[in-house]
């Protein structure tokens, strides 16, 4: 009896699983016929085991081959891949409703459910969250108040370097902290020196950064995301909750300067927090309420989402620069020419700085440091260059191969800022020009743009006014790119400051 058992057990064993293996890979196999093309993957992995960690040039030199509309597995994942200005154009522009949605990957779902910009699905918590961050913090009149804010910060930072003149300085470190101490005054008032918050919130949007940069096997297999095989959820939980636990002292701090001013603002004035609470208070808009862990959401994406992009842009632009001594020479020309020797750049010559701003766009153009952009979910299945795009699919956008498409751009490789001064107006940051996507395009553009453009161009004339700039003896110039959410470059950017202007000008 028990061997008949056991001989029944090795019949199920031997052909039953197989056959329901067999079963789902036909399945799988057929439901990702009506998709886009796409490389050959093995059953479960996809093509996990043959891309390179770069994904924005696998996924480039792979559409070469397979369309710029093209199909990648990653793990049991079906993803779509739009390479080309025209796919991009169908999805965000005549599909701009479908695509109005990001895909929120495991780490993220565990620390911002519901509560950030970034994540939140297109509806009205969104629009509110992101109606009230333009309107306080980002439009043309909340910047231009603080204006004098990044003129302090900025100057720190020629200060700064000044101390370090002949000695070399990671560029990229300097920056990131000038516009981190600006988020923070625009944020709540507060610095990265001289508050103990500055370096705990670092530290924690360090932590939640990586973990959302991890390749993370709940993404790859959704059915495993309740195990946390790898433990990013509960990692980026506990950085999630230092940076709140930073957060609720900055608010506390706050709640008591109002209580002290009878519910006024730190020195009477009204920054972002301040109106936020106010809002808290209310309850809300009229028509969504305000909850306190989406003002923390929000309060992380504006400084995450404001200070790597920056920096990491501005970092490329030096290396670029110091790649190109002409276009340094030119740099410097321009800006001796309208800010003359005598006086430090201030924010009004950016306007008169063409050249400049020509290498700031060819720094957008060849260095999108959002490469992919925040990939998208569409919300409902729809057809993008003739093929089929199932409901929830993830949706990566190539902008890095879109900028270096050779049909529109002139020796695409090339470091070439020329290209920008006439036709200029073609290319803007407005999303409507779908050959140049550096903030993304539709109802998810950049809200940041305007800071960015001012920041990126103030921190260059900064940098290059004052001071040449040269690589340590024996080192040369790696323009090595290192894949990530932001793209950075592969070894961080060390480069010897020296004067060039008399210093009795910076303590004038
Ligand atoms: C060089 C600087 C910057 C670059 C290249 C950049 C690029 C981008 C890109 C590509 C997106 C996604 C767009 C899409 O999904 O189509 C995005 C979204 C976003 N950016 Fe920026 N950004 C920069 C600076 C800033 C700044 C200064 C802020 C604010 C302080 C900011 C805040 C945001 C936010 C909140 C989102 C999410 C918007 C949403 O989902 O509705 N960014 N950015």
């Amino acid at each position: 009896m028990a061997m008949a058992i056991s001989t029944n057990l090795n019949l199920v064993l031997t052909f039953c699983i197989p056959t329901v293996l067999f079963l789902l890979f036909v399945r799988w196999l057929k439901k990702g016929r009506s998709l886009p093309p796409g490389p050959f993957g093995l059953p479960l992995l996809g093509n996990l085991p043959f891309l390179s960690p770069d994904l924005h040039r696998c996924f480039a030199d792979l559409s070469r081959t397979y369309g710029p509309v093209m199909t990648i597995r990653l793990g049991c994942r079906p993803c779509v891949v739009l390479s080309s200005s025209s796919a991009a154009r169908e999805a965000l522009r005549d599909n701009d409703l479908t695509f109005a949605s990001h895909d929120v990957p495991a780490a993220a779902l565990a620390a911002f459910n519901g509560i950030n910009l970034v994540w939140n699905p297109y509806g009205p918590v969104w629009r509110m969250l992101r109606k009230m961050s333009v309107r306080e913090v980002l439009s043309a009149s909340s910047l231009e108040a603080v204006r004098p804010l990044r003129r302090r910060e900025v100057q720190r930072m020629v200060e700064t370097i000044h101390a370090k003149e002949g000695s070399a300085v990671e560029v990229r470190e300097l920056v990131f902290l000038t516009t981190l101490s600006v988020m923070f005054g625009m944020l709540w008032g507060g610095t990265v020196n001289d508050e103990g918050a500055g370096n705990e919130f670092k530290e924690a949007m360090d932590g939640i950064m990586e973990c959302l940069g991890k390749a993370n096997v709940s993404d790859l297999f959704p059915v495993l995301a309740p195990l946390d095989i790898q433990g990013v959820a509960k990692q980026i939980v506990r950085f999630r909750d230092s940076y709140f636990r930073v957060f609720d002292s900055i608010l506390e701090d706050r709640r008591n300067e109002m209580d002290a001013n009878e519910g006024g603002g730190r020195d009477g004035k009204r920054d972002f927090l301040q109106v936020m609470l106010e809002l808290l208070d209310k309850g809300g808009d009229s028509q969504v309420p305000l909850k306190i862990d989406q003002v923390k959401g929000v309060f992380f994406d504006l400084v995450a989402g404001g200070t790597d992009t920056t920096s990491t842009t501005v970092e490329w632009a030096i290396a670029e620069i110091l790649n190109n001594p002409d276009i340094m020479k030119k740099v410097q020309d321009e800006l001796d020419e309208v800010v003359g020797k005598n006086r430090c750049v201030e924010e009004s010559d950016i306007p008169r700085l063409p050249y400049l701003n020509a290498v700031m766009k060819e720094v957008f153009r060849l260095h999108p440091v959002v490469p992919l952009l925040v990939p998208y979910s569409p919300s409902s299945s729809c057809t993008v260059g003739g093929f089929s795009i199932p409901k929830g699919t993830k949706v990566f956008i190539n902008v890095w191969a879109i900028h270096r498409e050779p049909s529109v751009w002139k020796d695409a490789l090339k470091f070439e800022p020329e290209r920008f001064l006439s036709g200029n107006d073609k290319y803007d940051y407005s999303g409507n020009n779908f050959n140049y996507l550096t903030f993304g395009s539709g109802r998810r553009i950049c809200p940041g743009i305007p800071l960015a453009e001012n920041m990126v161009m103030y921190l260059l004339a900064s940098l290059l006014h004052p001071f040449e700039w040269r690589l340590p003896k024996g080192t040369e110039m790696n323009l090595k790119e290192h894949f990530g959410i932001v793209l950075k470059k592969d070894k961080h950017l060390v480069a010897i400051p020296s004067g060039r202007l008399s210093k009795t000008i910076f303590s004038a």
